[in-house]
């Protein structure tokens, strides 16, 4: 079966389980899936532990491989998890960065290479910083390296956690239809996780929403963000309505619930 299939999945620290018993799948390969859901209810915990930085237990299916049984490096060949922010003290400018992290995934410098390095920052609107050094960039400008340093690498399975969080309006539209093209145009599995749930309505093709490390819904955007799982799962009274271009977008009037973390 085509696809990442997750069964009975369990994840966590030493002493506290965060993901429980959590059973989706198959995620499409060629489309975004959206990670959805409230501060601290699991999300990077599973995205990392499904890049096996995390302890896990469970079977993790890549068109029929199970990733848990594989030594650590031959996953990281197939999966690629980029996290909120890159790691800080890295002296290196960001071409460097990025072929570094293109040799990581047994990719050797070539003129084609560099070419593609190249493009992949000229599509990210970043080709004038290719000689700036990591430390000197905004943060939304790192997240842009970040997100070209996992391109690069040609992952089968691509784990994006908040690459949005710290880019403008225009940028966050920009990359995701970016990682949209590429993930089609490469036949990749995309995981995003997201906040503003307008850009899962606009993007996600496949929604996963998670409330205290349990799997709530799972499916297209229309059927799994809806009235019911917002204030379920967010604690909001919301409404789903259609824009005069059709597209459809939360509008919340109110909280069913106070604060909780
Ligand atoms: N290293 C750790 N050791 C123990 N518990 C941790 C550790 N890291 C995170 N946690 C706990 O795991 C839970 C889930 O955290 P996680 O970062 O996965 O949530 P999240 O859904 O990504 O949240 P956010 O949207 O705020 O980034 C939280 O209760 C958090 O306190």
């Amino acid at each position: 079966m085509s696809g990442l299939v997750i069964r009975e999945f369990h994840a966590g620290y030493p002493k506290r389980q965060i993901i429980s018993d959590l059973n989706v799948g198959p995620l499409p390969r060629g489309k975004i899936t959206v990670l959805l859901g409230p501060n601290g209810c699991g999300k990077s915990t599973l995205m990392r532990s499904l890049a096996g930085l995390n302890k896990a237990q469970g079977q993790l299916v890549l068109d029929g491989e199970d990733l848990m049984a594989l030594p650590f490096a031959k996953r990281a060949e197939k999966v690629v998890y980029l996290p909120q922010s890159l790691p800080a003290g890295v002296h290196l400018h960001v071409l460097e960065s990025i072929i570094v992290a293109q040799r990581a995934s047994g990719g050797h410098a070539n003129a084609s290479h560099e070419q593609e390095v190249m493009s992949l920052l000229e599509q990210l609107g970043i080709s004038h910083l290719a000689m700036s050094y990591l430390d000197q960039l905004s943060g939304g400008q790192k997240q842009l390296v970040g997100l070209a340093q996992s391109l690069i690498r040609r992952p089968e399975l691509l784990l994006l956690d908040e690459p949005l969080s710290a880019l403008d309006l225009n940028y966050q539209f920009h990359v995701m239809d970016l990682v949209a093209r590429e993930t089609r145009k490469r036949n990749m599995i995309t995981v995003v996780v997201v906040h503003d749930i307008n850009i899962a309505l606009r993007h996600g093709e496949h929604v996963l929403m998670l409330k205290n490390g349990k799997l709530v819904a799972s499916g297209e955007p229309a059927a799994v963000i809806t009235a019911e799982s917002l204030a379920e799962v967010y604690g909001v009274k919301g409404r789903i309505e259609r824009c005069s271009r059709g597209t459809p977008q939360v509008v919340i009037d109110g909280l069913t619930t106070s604060l909780e973390m």
